[in-house]
């Protein structure tokens, strides 16, 4: 089957009259719920259940090996490997479950806030909610006539299509395949919606470095004085939560390219979890749940349609997907400059790296190339115990090129402008999980505004006696004492036999980069690990 073939195929069904193009938010809505997809909420949200498969499936996610990416992706467990042949057989099928429905939505917009570099993108669904999702999390174009149709990448969405793993070559009825030859992201078996962004995402990440452009697993906002800040990090960690703050503008909460002139957000929206949100701690991002954002999973009373942002039933999991202008201070277009600060979230389950410090340039490429988070106990199946995992540049799952090349990078951006980087944990403290407690909102809030008005670039500093790292004695609105972990610890001799553990971790998993990195790992990493 030539590329021809399909692409004339999807022309095709998508010129049917059962295809809605481009529905207005107040036309999905309608859509949604005469199609009994989802509810109304007490505050004009959409509320949908994605069943089974309520957050990403890694292992169900390959790359077809192709002219374009064979000799360029970097394969393992991540990227896994799906054949031409294989591919164009599913697509055809897929296509074929689409013709069956009566009806399907499609949305035209892009991926890049910067028009230099944007990616036209046509997404083909199954589900008016998904559609939502798609209008709300990219780049709504302002005219009707989108540029560069011919460049233009299809996500081609069949959540209710099974895959038939020993007949289609997949790992499970689950699958998202990305076809850089055939410029199409094909998904079904899953309803999860972030499947969609985050497919993009991947895409946007084997793309972008063409253009000599950094993509970045990050949130990004912009001060009074036009002072950028990066915050990376791994699910969870609290890049939506700290870069939704009332004093700065949000340029996004999820994924950006760093370019020559500066930075610029991929998505049109954001993708907040929601589990135990509350109005007073994170008032933005409360208010953002409203006519047209979509709730998934989120558990509502039946009667009132009033959320319980507490109630974990569906899963840990919960999200709100809504355009980035629910958020009240934001930057539009989503393009700003250079970084000068970049922080690093990790959510430390051990409760032992310092909630902030003050990173050199090794320490800075030491960490991102170890992204380390931990896993928590209950957020995914098996997972009992915090587990330390890490996940390189902070976001493996969505880098078809070897980690390196975004590493480097990243550490020519951080020299040419000047960027101080920071590590903040905004996990537990006092005690690993289960004994200490998650560091207070508030005070990882005070401590990333310190930081990002310049406060802590001149201050006194500790050294952390394991992992080097440098702690600024004092920042304002936080005890000392939370500042130093051995101090937060009440027992110094558990902290410090769970320091070290942790540091052995690190050290073991940067086994990976000893070669390309020696450097490195010798001058970035913790200077005990025994
Ligand atoms: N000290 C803290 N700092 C940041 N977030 C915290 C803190 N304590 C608790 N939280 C909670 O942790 C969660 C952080 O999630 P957030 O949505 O910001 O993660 P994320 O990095 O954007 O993840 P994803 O990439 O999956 O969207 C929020 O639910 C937030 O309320
Ligand atoms: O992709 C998702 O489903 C949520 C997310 O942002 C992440 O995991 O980093
Ligand atoms: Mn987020």
């Amino acid at each position: 089957m030539s590329t021809v073939n399909m692409s004339i195929e999807l022309a095709n069904l998508l010129e049917s009259e059962k295809v809605n193009h481009q529905l207005s938010v107040s036309q999905l809505v309608e859509k949604i719920l005469e199609r009994q997809e989802g509810v109304l909420t007490s505050t004009g949200a959409i509320q949908v259940e994605t069943g089974k498969y309520t957050g990403r499936s890694p292992h169900d996610k390959f790359i077809v090996s192709d002219s374009l990416t064979s000799h360029t992706v970097e394969w393992g467990d991540v990227n896994q490997p799906f054949s031409s042949e294989r591919f164009d057989a599913l697509y055809k099928k897929v296509l074929e479950h689409l013709k069956e429905q009566n009806e399907l939505f499609v949305f035209n917009g892009y991926a890049g806030a910067d028009d230099k570099y944007q990616l036209p993108i046509q997404v083909v669904n199954e589900y008016a909610w998904h559609n939502l999702f798609a209008h709300q999390l990219f780049i709504r174009p302002e005219d009707t006539k989108l540029k560069n149709d011919a460049e233009s990448f299809s996500i081609v969405s069949a959540p209710t299509f099974k895959a038939v793993p020993d007949i289609d070559g997949t790992n499970s009825e689950t699958f998202i395949i990305i076809s850089f030859e055939r410029r199409v992201v094909l998904i079904g078996g899953t309803e999860y919606a972030g499947e969609m962004k985050k497919s993009i995402f991947s895409v946007m990440n084997f793309l972008l470095p063409q253009n000599n452009i950094l993509p970045m697993h990050c949130s990004a906002n912009v001060g009074k004085e036009g002072d950028v800040a990066l915050f990376f990090g791994l699910s969870g960690t609290g890049k939506t939560t700290l870069s939704a703050d009332a004093t700065r503008r949000l340029i996004g909460d999820d994924e950006h390219g760093w370019s020559s002139t500066g930075v610029f957000n991929i998505e049109g929206g954001c993708y907040a979890k929601c589990i135990q949100l509350s109005k007073e701690k994170e008032p933005q991002i409360f208010n953002a749940i409203r006519f047209g954002t979509v709730l998934e999973n989120v558990v509502i009373n039946s009667n009132t349609r009033i959320a319980d942002y507490n109630d974990n039933s569906l899963t840990e999991n919960t999200r709100a997907a809504y355009p980035i202008q629910a958020i009240d201070n934001t930057i539009l277009p989503s393009v700003a400059g250079h970084p000068t600060a970049i922080v690093f979230l990790t959510a430390d389950a051990f409760g032992v790296l310092p909630p902030i410090s003050k990173l050199t340039k090794e320490q800075a490429m030491y960490h991102f190339l170890s992204g380390y988070t931990s896993k928590l106990a209950g957020t995914e199946r098996g997972i009992t115990a915090p587990q330390a995992t890490f996940s390189t540049c902070f976001g493996e799952p969505f880098l078809p090129l070897p980690p390196t090349a975004y590493a480097k990078m990243l550490g020519k951006k951080i020299d040419e402008h000047n960027v101080n980087v920071y590590l903040v944990n905004t996990g537990w403290t006092g005690g690993e999980y289960g004994v200490g407690e998650r560091m207070k909102l508030v005070y990882t809030r005070a401590m990333v505004q310190a930081a990002l008005e310049g406060e802590l670039i001149s201050v006194d500093t500790v050294q952390d006696p394991i992992f080097g790292l440098e702690i600024p004695a004092h920042v304002p609105g936080v005890p000392d004492e939370v500042l130093q972990p051995v101090k937060a610890w009440k027992n110094a001799n558990l902290y410090e036999e769970k320091a070290h553990q942790l540091a052995q971790k690190f050290t073991k998993n940067f086994e990976r980069f000893a070669n390309v990195a020696p450097e490195i790992s010798q001058m970035g990493g913790p200077i005990i690990s025994k």
